[in-house]
């Protein structure tokens, strides 16, 4: 599945428990060798009343995550899709805290991301006193930044021009920053009018991505604190457009985009594989699976 062109592997947990290790899911991330995806999301069972499903990302550097907004969106679908749910509300809880997931009648997605935190120890970021923006140098180049947290960890800088903003140079340097003790996303921002800004964002454990849902919110965050964004803001991507809202500090922020299914797979281990008849029998049965749920679909 995908959020503009943030692509994602999806797998479904809430029948057995799917334990992968770093390994496992660097080796499924690959776009050559494995299926290919900028994070793994894992729909689990509901950890507690409160909330429909357990919610878990990993990046495809295989590290576990906090928080994914275009994934978000896709959990919605997948659930649905997939027979897991038939609401139209669903509340997940992520490591990172629970959001509210509203597919809305048009097959877009609205998501309540929660509050954004913004203290530096919360982020966490190193910093000696809160501000609206943080001077930081990077070998030698003096940059200023913003951060907030969206249940994961952004850093966001204002450019003037997005085509020559310097992503490939300046993202890895900032996303392994010293003063980022958790590593953190960096996007730059881009503000065309209060109501509209261009973004890229180069994530953390997976490189610059075609759009980054925590991303566009934390820049309209960062954007509205320091007077340069109003309350909704359409957020252009590489991969496309998100609407995010925010009313201001202690308000949740809302986004809202589409989500789409590209294809049903098997992975199939690569020493199993080579496992023959018994692994062709399982595989034929899977696909048979596949072409049933497909039929329920439509
Ligand atoms: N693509 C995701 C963000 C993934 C964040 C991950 N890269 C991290 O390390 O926090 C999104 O749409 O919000």
């Amino acid at each position: 599945m995908h959020g503009l062109g943030n692509d994602f592997m999806v797998l479904d947990a809430t029948r057995e428990a799917i334990a992968l290790a770093p390994g496992d899911i660097r080796a499924m991330a690959d776009r050559h060798f494995g299926v290919g995806f900028d994070q793994l999301l894992l729909v689990e069972r509901a950890p507690h009343a409160s909330v429909d499903f357990g919610y878990r990302i990993f990046n495809a550097d295989g590290g576990e995550v906090e928080q994914c907004g275009n994934g978000a969106r896709c959990f919605a679908r997948f659930v649905r899709e997939q027979g897991l749910t038939d609401k139209d509300h669903i509340r997940v809880q992520t490591c990172g805290g629970a959001i509210e997931l509203h597919i809305t009648g048009h097959g877009d997605v609205r998501v309540d991301m929660g509050v954004p935190r913004l203290l530096p120890a919360e982020i966490p970021f190193d910093a000696p006193a809160p501000a609206l923006s943080y001077p930081i140098t990077v070998e030698g180049e003096a940059l200023e930044l913003a951060v907030v947290n969206m249940g994961n960890p952004h850093a966001v800088l204002r450019v003037d021009d997005l085509g020559r903003a310097p992503v490939a140079r300046l993202g890895p340097l900032l996303e392994r920053h010293p003063r980022f003790p958790a590593r953190v996303n960096v996007g730059f921002m881009q503000i065309l009018t209060p109501e509209r800004i261009r973004l890229r964002v180069h994530e953390r454990g997976a490189g610059e991505t075609l759009a980054c849902g925590t991303g566009a919110c934390a820049a309209v965050v960062a954007g509205r604190r320091l007077g340069w964004l109003g309350r909704d803001v359409t957020v252009g991507l590489p991969g496309g457009e998100l609407q995010v809202t925010w009313p201001g500090e202690g308000h949740p922020v809302s986004m809202l985009g589409p989500a789409t299914r590209v294809y049903d797979g098997l992975w199939l281990w690569p020493d199993a594989a080579r496992a023959g008849e018994a692994q062709d029998a399982k595989v034929h049965a899977a696909l048979a699976t596949i072409a049933v749920d497909r039929q329920k679909r439509a």
